[in-house]
C-alpha cells in the first residue's frame, strides 16, 4: 500500500479466530476455523488473526492448515514476548503466502507489578528483545502493548518508539479491559503521534474491548486522531464482553464516510452471510437489536415509521440492507403498524380492496395484532379471505415425496403431485443434493420452467425437532414469486414452498413481494 493510499484506507485486522475464539463457548476446531478463515477471505479483511499456537496442539494445527490453504488476506497468530512462542508460531506460519507475527507484552502498573513482575527497564528490554528475534524470522511484525490504556502514557511512548527501533512494522495500542473513554483515548493516540519518533514509519494500530460498550466508539476515535489499522471480530465476540465489531466499525466508516474520509476494502454486502455463519459454526446467537447484523436492524414495525419508508427510505434507514447483504424484511406487521403499510401489503399479496374494505380489514388486523406479536401474509390473506371469500385454488399439491441422498450416492427425488383437476402426476430426478433432485421432479411434473433466485433455510424452533422454515423466491419471465413453507423436515418444506411459488406463477396476476417479513436466515444453496 502507498502512503497516500495508507492515508485513505483503514486496514481491517480481523482476530475472531483469536481473540474471538477467547469467548467461552466459542472454540472452533481446524474445519471450523478453515471454513471461518474462508469467510473472512471473501468479505476482504486485510488480515486474519488465525490463533495463538502455543495455546495447545489442536491450535498449532488449526492455524497451520489454515496458513496451508487460505490465499489472499496476510495471515498472522499471536505470541508471547518469548523465543519459545515466535519459533512455534514461525512453525505453524510457515506455509502461509503472507505471515504476521503477532508479538505482545504488557505495558501498565498493574499488570507489571502483579502479573508480570517485572520493572519498566525489563519491560522494554524484553519487548525489544522479543521484536528483534521476531525479524529475524518474520518481514512483517506486529507489537501489541497490552492494557495500553492504563498505560503511563510517557512509557508507552518510550515502548512504542523502542519496538520501532527494533523493527516492528505495526504497533498495536489495546484498550484490553475496555476502560478508556473515547475522548481519552483518542487524545493517547494523537499523543503518540506527536511525542514517538518514527511513528510514521509504522502502521499505527488499535484493539478495543467492550466492557463498556464502548469498543467501536473508540476505535472510530483513534481512526479520527490517525489509527490506520482496527482490530475487530465478526459479530463482536470475544474475551468478556467481547471486541470492537468488525460490521458496526466498517459500516460507520463507509456509512460516514463524510466524516471520517477513509475507506475499507471490506465487501459489505458478504457481512449478513459471515455473521450467520459465525452465529451456525460457534452456537452464539446474535442479538436481534444488534446493530447492523441483528434481526432488527432493518426492521421496521411502527405505523409512522412504515409510512415514512415507504414514501423514503432515508427518513428511517441511513445505510441499506441489501449493502450488508441482509435480505429479510424490512416491513413488519404487528400492532403498531399502520392503514399505510396494510395497503400496500394488501397490494403485494394480489388482491383490490377498496376504502372501506381496507378499514375493515384494518379493525380485524389490529384486534388479531393485539394477540400475536407479528401477522403474517398468511394470517392477512386468512383476514381477507374471510370478507371477499376464497382465491383460487393452488394448481399443485404435494403427495408424496421420498428422497435418496447420502455419501458415494447420486442424489435423487421420487415425488408424486395433485392438480387440483384431479390428475396426480409422479416423476423422479437426480439432482446435486436432495433439494435439487425434487425441484427438478416438481419442473419435470409441473412443466413450468422457472429460475430459482433465492433459497433460504431457518430454524424456526430449537431443538432435535426443530421446524425449518423454507423461503425462496422463482423467476419467471420477468416476474419473481414467493414460496414459503414449514416443516420439521426441510426437504418437504423445500417441495413446498416451490410449489406454492410455482401456484403463484400459473394463476396469480400480482407477485408476492420480494421482502416481507421472514427472520433472516442460513443461506443454503439449492
Ligand atoms: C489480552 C490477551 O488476550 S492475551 C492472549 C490471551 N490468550 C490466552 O491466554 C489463550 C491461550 N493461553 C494458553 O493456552 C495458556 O495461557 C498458555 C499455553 C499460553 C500458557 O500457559 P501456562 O504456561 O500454563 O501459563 P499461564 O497461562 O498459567 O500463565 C501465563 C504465563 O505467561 C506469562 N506471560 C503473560 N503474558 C506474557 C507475555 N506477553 N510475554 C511473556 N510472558 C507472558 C505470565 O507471566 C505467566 O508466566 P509464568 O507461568 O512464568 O508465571
Ligand atoms: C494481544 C492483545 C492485542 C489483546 O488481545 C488485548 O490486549 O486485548
Amino acid at each position: 500500500m502507498s502512503t497516500e493510499s495508507t492515508k485513505e484506507r483503514v486496514i481491517i485486522f480481523d482476530t475472531t479466530l483469536r481473540d474471538g475464539e477467547q469467548s467461552p463457548g466459542a472454540s472452533m476446531n481446524v474445519a471450523q476455523k478453515l471454513q471461518v478463515a474462508l469467510a473472512l477471505r471473501d468479505l476482504g479483511v486485510d488480515i486474519i488473526e488465525l490463533g495463538f499456537p502455543v495455546a495447545s496442539q489442536g491450535d498449532f494445527e488449526a492455524v497451520a492448515t489454515v496458513a496451508g490453504r487460505v490465499e489472499g488476506p496476510t495471515l498472522c497468530a499471536l505470541a508471547r514476548a518469548n523465543r519459545e512462542d515466535i519459533d512455534r508460531t514461525w512453525e505453524a506460519l510457515r506455509a502461509a503466502e503472507r505471515r504476521r507475527l503477532h508479538v505482545f507484552l504488557a505495558t501498565s502498573p498493574l499488570h507489571r507489578e502483579f502479573k508480570l513482575k517485572m520493572s519498566q527497564e525489563e519491560v522494554v528490554r524484553r519487548a525489544v528483545e522479543a521484536v528483534s528475534y521476531a525479524r529475524e524470522r518474520f518481514e512483517d511484525v506486529q507489537f501489541s502493548a497490552e492494557d495500553a490504556g492504563r498505560t503511563e502514557p510517557e512509557f508507552l511512548a518510550e515502548v512504542v518508539e523502542r519496538v520501532i527501533e527494533a523493527g516492528a512494522t505495526t504497533v498495536n495500542i489495546p484498550d484490553t479491559v475496555g476502560y478508556t473513554m473515547p475522548a481519552q483515548f483518542s487524545s493517547l493516540i494523537a499523543y503518540l503521534r506527536r511525542h514517538v519518533r518514527g511513528i510514521e514509519r509504522v502502521v499505527l494500530s488499535v484493539h478495543c474491548h467492550n466492557d463498556l460498550g464502548l469498543a467501536v466508539a473508540n476505535s472510530l476515535a483513534a481512526v479520527v486522531e490517525g489509527a490506520r489499522q482496527v482490530e475487530c471480530t465478526i459479530n463482536g465476540i470475544g474475551e468478556r464482553a467481547g471486541n470492537c465489531a468488525l460490521e458496526e466499525v466498517v459500516m460507520a466508516l463507509r456509512t460516514r464516510h463524510d466524516f471520517f474520509g477513509v475507506r475499507t476494502a471490506i465487501r459489505t454486502e458478504r457481512l449478513y452471510p459471515t455473521s450467520r455463519l459465525l452465529s451456525n459454526v460457534t452456537g452464539l446467537q446474535v442479538q436481534r437489536n444488534k446493530a447492523v447484523v441483528g434481526q432488527n436492524a432493518f426492521a421496521h414495525e411502527a405505523g409512522i415509521h412504515q409510512h415514512g419508508v415507504l414514501m423514503h427510505r432515508g427518513t428511517y434507514e441511513i445505510m441499506r440492507a441489501e449493502d450488508v447483504g441482509f435480505t429479510g424484511n424490512s416491513l413488519v406487521l404487528g400492532k403498531h403498524s399502520g392503514r399505510h403499510v396494510l395497503r400496500q401489503r394488501v397490494k403485494e399479496l394480489g388482491y383490490e380492496l377498496d376504502g372501506p374494505q381496507i378499514d375493515k380489514l384494518f379493525e380485524e388486523f389490529k384486534r388479531l395484532a393485539d394477540h400475536k406479536k407479528e401477522v403474517f401474509d398468511a394470517d392477512l390473506e386468512a383476514l381477507i379471505q374471510g370478507f371477499i371469500g376464497p382465491r383460487e385454488q393452488p394448481a399443485w399439491k404435494l403427495e408424496t415425496l421420498s428422497c435418496v441422498s447420502g455419501v458415494g450416492t447420486v442424489p435423487s427425488a421420487t415425488v408424486c403431485l395433485e392438480h387440483s383437476d384431479g390428475r396426480r402426476v409422479r416423476d423422479a430426478a437426480c439432482g446435486d443434493g436432495p433439494v435439487d433432485a425434487v425441484f427438478k421432479a416438481v419442473e419435470r411434473i409441473t412443466g413450468q420452467q422457472v429460475r430459482l433466485c433465492r433459497y433460504q433455510v431457518t430454524s424456526v424452533t430449537d431443538g432435535e425437532d426443530a421446524q425449518g422454515h423454507v423461503d425462496l423466491e422463482v423467476e419467471s419471465g420477468t416476474r419473481r414469486f414467493r414460496g414459503r413453507a414449514v416443516s420439521t423436515d426441510i426437504i418437504v418444506a423445500s417441495a413446498r414452498a416451490l410449489l406454492e411459488a410455482l401456484n403463484r406463477a400459473a394463476n396469480t396476476t400480482t407477485p408476492l413481494p420480494v421482502s416481507s417479513h421472514d427472520v433472516p436466515s442460513m443461506e443454503v444453496s439449492a
